[in-house]
């Protein structure tokens, strides 16, 4: 039965108002079950997420009588591509699918709720105590405590569930003979044949930059920790670095700055001195986004958040963003701390909410990222800005910025900002590796750990400070393992907002080099970005890249990190001098990884 293009409209139209409805009843039950974790809010999720995959198995089977060949409006052929898109919901054996909804809600329970313990008495949550003793101790010893005990009480339990997750999730995804694994369904997003080869070159283009900041800062832990710490094979030990998965270095700042500071940039310090309020950062961050001329928050946005961790209730603290899909109810969930990572987090969150409410009136189906990195790199591009010494005198959280011909302040900023930005790099290309492998097969139960060591010591040149042995299972110790949520969007993030800055300070007429570049207030920046947001996922993203990129020397539809590699030029000469001048090796042994013990 061929209906015509109007037919298909009609569909549509009704299609948008059930499926918007259907995504806020899942959205208010996720949300009851991560701001309150018992066994009757996941179940309750659980029912919910099987009423959604069953609207979507019964729509797709309608919007198939259309036939798309007959259809010549690209606008909706596209939607109704979208309608049939339903990943593992096309799969009919609603009891397997209810075992996947299970196994993710109880490995994020686990994840959630897990204590890890220093020694025989003291046993403690992630977030906040973790990750601060990760982030402040300089004791080796309570170092590796801490990230052994994370790692005991989080991925140790969640192992035994994992295996029968992966192969239930790709016996869903195969049924229907559009995709050969999960992995390939999660590539799928970014509808490009080349993105796997893509992100594979951007990484080795970036290898040199992150090997410089590696060898500059193995030297410098060198001389703090002792080099007994460090082996012969060039890595550094995996808990020192600041951070529990050691994807961020921002936290050792303080041992590694290449001009000890005249003066500590210390956000931290100075949010407390000055008595920030949880809200008050909320409110900071409403005042940068309003005032490029985006948006303010929705006044259901203060109203229904979480926005601070509860004492009385088990939560889901690692942070999110939520549209609840009915243009108006808008939420973060985070158990925000006063702190100046969180500080960022806090912006990052928003600007998934920036990007929520620029396409709210787009079809339902449009109402996403043109690409997932799209919006990971919408909620961090300003804290390009944000974070420069100009900005944050501005904002009264630093007293005294480096002058115009001041390079050792310029050195240590654009350091500090590689810290995280370039730090950062490997591990958001390895996460999705160690997943593809095991989706695709390569990588079975038995050798779960032993690849993520490899991939570890290999691509971020770190080890495990305690042994580790395929009994273990690190890569759960990472919230998106358990929680199912792709990480290559980080790494596509971190690479576009570089492209996204460097267009957004050329058309606002920002003179000066790219790191200290501020679009705080520039309404032009402000509307050129929001052109590309407001396109959500109704073009391909190419075309949203080209959006923002178009007039400037970046002008381009694709992934570049030539904007990138500008930003941090200075330093990477910088770093390639210091390192010559040390006789520093770059780079270690990839093949060879300390204290793994494959039994
Ligand atoms: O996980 C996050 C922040 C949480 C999130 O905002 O990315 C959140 C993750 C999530 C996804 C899906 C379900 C539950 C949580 N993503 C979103 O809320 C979100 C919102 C809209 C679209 C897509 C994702 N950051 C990553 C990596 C990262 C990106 N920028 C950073 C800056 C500093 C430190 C880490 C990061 C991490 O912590 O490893
Ligand atoms: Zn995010």
């Amino acid at each position: 039965l061929v209906l015509d293009e109007a037919a298909a409209i009609t569909y549509l139209e009704e299609y948008d108002r059930l499926a918007a409805d259907m995504s806020y009843q899942y959205a208010e039950a996720a949300w009851k079950y991560e701001t309150n974790i018992t066994e009757e809010t996941l179940a309750n999720m659980t029912e919910w997420s099987l009423k959604r995959s069953d609207f979507n198995y019964r729509e797709a089977k309608n919007a198939s009588r259309f036939d798309l060949s007959k259809i010549n409006n690209q606008n909706i052929s596209r939607l109704l591509r979208k309608v049939m898109d339903i990943g593992t919901a096309a799969f009919p054996d609603t009891v397997k699918l209810e075992k996947i909804s299970d196994l993710e809600g109880e490995m994020t329970s686990i994840y959630s709720r897990a204590r890890g313990c220093l020694n025989t008495t003291t046993c403690l949550p992630l977030e906040p105590d973790l990750v601060d003793i990760i982030a402040n101790s300089r004791n080796y010893a309570e170092l590796t405590a801490a990230w052994k005990g994370w790692r005991d009480a989080s991925g140790r339990n969640i192992k035994k569930l994992y295996p029968e997750y992966v192969s239930l999730l790709n016996e869903a995804i195969t049924f229907e003979g559009k995709y050969k694994d999960m992995g390939d369904y999660y590539r799928s997003s970014y509808e490009s044949p080349t993105f796997e080869n893509d992100v594979k070159a951007l990484f080795l283009e970036l290898a040199p930059l992150y090997e410089n900041l590696h060898a500059y800062v193995r030297r410098r832990l060198k001389e703090h920790y002792g080099a007994d710490k460090f082996p012969s094979t060039g890595h550094i030990p995996a808990h020192i670095l600041g951070n529990m998965w050691a994807q961020d270095w921002t936290n050792i700042y303080d041992l590694v700055a290449p001009y000890p500071d005249k003066r500590t940039v210390d956000i931290t310090k100075a949010l407390i001195d000055q008595n920030y309020t949880i809200i008050r950062m909320y409110k900071v961050a409403e005042d940068f986004f309003s005032s490029i001329g985006l948006y303010k928050m929705p006044h259901l946005f203060w109203e229904k958040s979480l926005l601070v961790k509860p004492v009385n209730r088990e939560v889901v603290c690692h942070a999110s963003a939520w549209d609840f899909s009915n243009k108006r109810d808008f939420r973060i969930k985070q158990c925000t701390a006063l702190t100046e990572e969180h500080l960022l987090t806090v912006h990052h969150e928003m600007g998934h909410i920036i990007y929520y409410l620029a396409y709210k009136d787009l079809p339902y189906l449009y109402r996403e990222g043109a690409n997932p990195g799209f919006h990971e790199g919408m909620a961090d591009i300003v804290t390009l800005s944000f974070q420069t010494p100009e900005h944050m005198k501005k904002i009264g959280l630093l007293d005294a910025i480096p002058g115009q011909n001041d390079t050792e302040g310029d050195i240590n900023f654009l350091f500090r900002m590689a810290l995280s930005k370039a730090a950062f790099l490997p591990f958001g290309y390895l996460v999705d590796q160690w997943r593809w492998s095991v989706f695709r097969g390569e990588t079975k139960p038995e050798r779960y750990n032993e690849k993520w060591w490899d991939l570890r010591c290999d691509f971020q040149g770190i080890y495990p400070p305690v042994e580790r042995s395929n009994a273990d299972f690190d890569p759960g110790a990472k919230y998106h393992i358990p929680g199912g949520t792709p990480y290559i969007s980080y790494f596509v993030s971190f690479v576009a907002q570089f492209q996204w800055h460097k267009a957004l300070c050329k058309v606002a007429n920002i003179a000066g080099p790219l790191h200290r570049c501020d679009i705080y207030s520039n309404t032009i920046a402000g509307a050129r970005l929001n052109d590309m947001l407001k396109m959500g996922s109704s073009r391909p993203w190419g075309e949203a890249m080209l959006k923002i990129t178009s007039g400037t020397s970046g002008q381009t539809d694709k992934l570049s990190v030539a904007p990138l590699l500008e930003y941090f030029d200075p330093l990477i000469k910088w770093l390639q001098e210091n390192n010559k001048k040390y006789n520093e090796i770059l780079g270690w042994d990839k093949k060879n990884c300390p204290n793994f013990l494959s039994p």
